[in-house]
Order: structure tokens, then sequence, then C-alpha cells
């Protein structure tokens, strides 16, 4: 959910931030992976939706389940705790030109605006979670050099963000590009601190993914029915769907805790609503939707 945009239908919002603990037997994946579900935000932030406030106000909110926000100015930061969020995410970029684009200011700004919210987020008890776009190539400047990605990364955490989830916003990355990209950021930043945010618009989320968490990497953002896109990144397809994701893991002994079938429910039921095909490979192969 961006602070300025949007409302859900109240039956997707239990996904907001679904996240599933899992054991893997292979030795060179890790042990526990969590799934961060981004479609009620990204993936529908390209729909016509309310503004944040009476998102909040609107879902049935469940124990246990964050409802992040993504702020991007101190003025959404408020907002948002003013509508009872408990955890927002601030987005920066690592690219000059796409941090113009997407919150309108430089880079040296975006860090300025970051820290206000950090620092009133510490106060009011706020968790923050930080995202670099842009980490596997940029629609406007193109290839970015993975010391550039760690730069920003290690800024977001040092600043105190507890997680930064690596975006390959417009999806033109391929495994040997992510390693490249996490075996510099890991020099400055811990795994254990990371996340992946992969899209699918070259066929290569799962893929990427894969090798996130073959380096070590063990959190995965990822969108039911592969529903998403960035509206400052034009001809970004959708998120990694959720459903691809899950199956995987489960394929590698990794017990993700999410029911498979009730997910392609879900992917189904936001496909209906918003009349447009899934994303999901699975969702077609099992062809129920
Ligand atoms: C950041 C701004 C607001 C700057 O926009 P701006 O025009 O530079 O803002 P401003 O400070 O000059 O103010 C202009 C007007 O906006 C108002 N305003 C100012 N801030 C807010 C606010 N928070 N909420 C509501 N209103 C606001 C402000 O009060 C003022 O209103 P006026 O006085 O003219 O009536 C704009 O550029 C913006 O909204 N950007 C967000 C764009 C966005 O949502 N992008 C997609 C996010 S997804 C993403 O980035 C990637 C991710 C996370 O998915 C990971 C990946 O795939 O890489």
């Amino acid at each position: 959910m961006a602070a300025m945009t949007k409302a859900l239908p109240r039956r997707l919002v239990g996904l907001a931030s679904l996240r599933a603990v899992s054991t893997s037997s292979m030795d060179t994946l890790p042990k526990r992976v969590k799934i961060v579900e981004v479609g009620p935000r990204d993936g529908l932030q390209n729909e016509k939706m309310a503004d944040q406030a009476e998102v909040l106000k609107g879902i049935q909110k469940f124990p246990g389940v964050t409802y992040p926000v993504l702020t991007p100015n101190l003025k959404g930061f408020e907002a948002a705790v003013a509508a009872g969020a408990k955890e927002v995410s601030i987005f920066g970029a690592a690219s000059e030109l796409f941090t113009k684009k997407n919150i309108n200011c430089s880079m040296e700004e975006s860090f300025q605006r970051f820290d206000a919210i950090l620092k009133a987020a510490q106060s009011a008890n706020i968790s923050v979670r930080g995202y670099v776009s842009c980490v596997l190539g940029c629609p406007y400047e193109g290839k970015i050099s993975p010391a550039k990605v760690a730069e920003v990364t290690k800024k977001l955490y040092s600043m105190g963000c507890y997680e930064i989830s690596l975006g390959d916003t417009i999806g033109v990355g391929t495994p040997g590009i992510m390693k490249d990209m996490l075996s510099a950021v890991m020099q400055e930043v811990p795994p254990a601190a990371l996340a992946v945010h992969c899209h699918d618009t070259y066929g290569q989320a799962l893929a990427n993914t894969l090798m996130a968490l073959q380096m070590g990497v063990s959190v995965v953002d990822s969108s039911v029915a592969g529903l998403g896109g960035c509206p400052y990144a034009q001809g970004a397809s959708g998120n990694l769907a959720t459903e691809d994701l899950v199956y995987m893991l489960e394929g590698l002994g990794i017990h993700t805790g999410v029911n498979l079938q009730k997910l392609l429910e879900a992917g189904n039921f936001i496909c209906q609503a918003l009349n447009r095909k899934t994303s999901s490979k699975v969702a077609q192969a099992t062809c129920k939707l």
C-alpha cells in the first residue's frame, strides 16, 4: 500500500504480510525462509484504490500479520501512523534518475527524508523495512554497479531499517548478475538483514530468487497471481508469483506453511475481481482457475 493510494478487497488483506517459516534439508539453502506477500500493496498499486488511511480502516486485521505501508516522506509516515500502521517501508533506489521519477528528489535528499522517518519511527516504536530499487538494472540508467547497490543498502541498514529488500524493479537481472550484486552487498550488510524482490519481466524471477537463497538470503517478496508492476518503470511486469515460489520451495523440501490450494483460490479471487489473467505458472498449470 503506498501512502497515497487505494483500497483493498477485504479478503486479500490477510495476505498483506503473509510470512512463512520453513526448513530445508539442502545444505546450500537457508533452513528458514520467510515469504513477504506484496500482492495487496505492490500488486494493486497500478489499480484504482483509496488512500492508505481508508485501506487500513477498512480491513479486518489478523493477529500475527503485519500490514506495512509504503511511506515516501514524513507526511506519508505521519498519515500511516495516524491510520494505525505498525510497520512502514521506505523505498530508495540505486539510481539517481529512478529516484527522481519515483519520489521526485535526488538520492541524497531521499536519505534525508528516510532519516527523518526512521527517527520518528523509533520514537513511535514503528518498524521500518527498506527497499532498494533497480538493483539489477534501471529503466533510465541501464546497468547499475553492485558497489552502488551495496552503498545504498548499507546506508539504509545503518540508518535503522531492520531489513532491506533488494528490488529487481524491471526484472532484467539474471542469476549471474544477482550473484555479483549480492556478493558486494553482503560485504556491507549481513545476509540475515536482506530480502529479494524480483519481477518476472524476462522470466528470471524464480531463477534469481533461487540464486539469492543459495547465497544465504532467507526472505523473499512475492505477489499472489504475479500481480504488480511499477508505475514509474514502464514495461515492468508483475512480481514473482507467490504460488510459483511456494511450489518451488515445497519441491526443495522447504515447508512454507502456506496452503497452496488456498493461495490459488486467493489468486483466483483477485484475478476475477480485477478481470485479469493470472501470471502464476502454477495457477495456469493446475487449470482450476
Ligand atoms: C514522494 C512524493 C509524494 C513527492 O511528490 P512531490 O510532488 O515532490 O511532493 P511535494 O512535497 O512537492 O508536495 C506536493 C503535494 O503533495 C502532497 N504530498 C506530499 N507527500 C505526500 C504524501 N506522502 N501523501 C499525500 N500527499 C503528499 C503535499 O502536501 C503537496 O500537496 P498540495 O500542498 O499541493 O496540496 C511523490 O513523488 C510520490 O507520491 N511518490 C510515490 C510514488 C510511488 O508510490 N511509487 C511506487 C512505489 S513501489 C516502488 O517504488 C518499488 C518497490 C517498493 O515496489 C520495489 C521494487 O520493485 O523495486
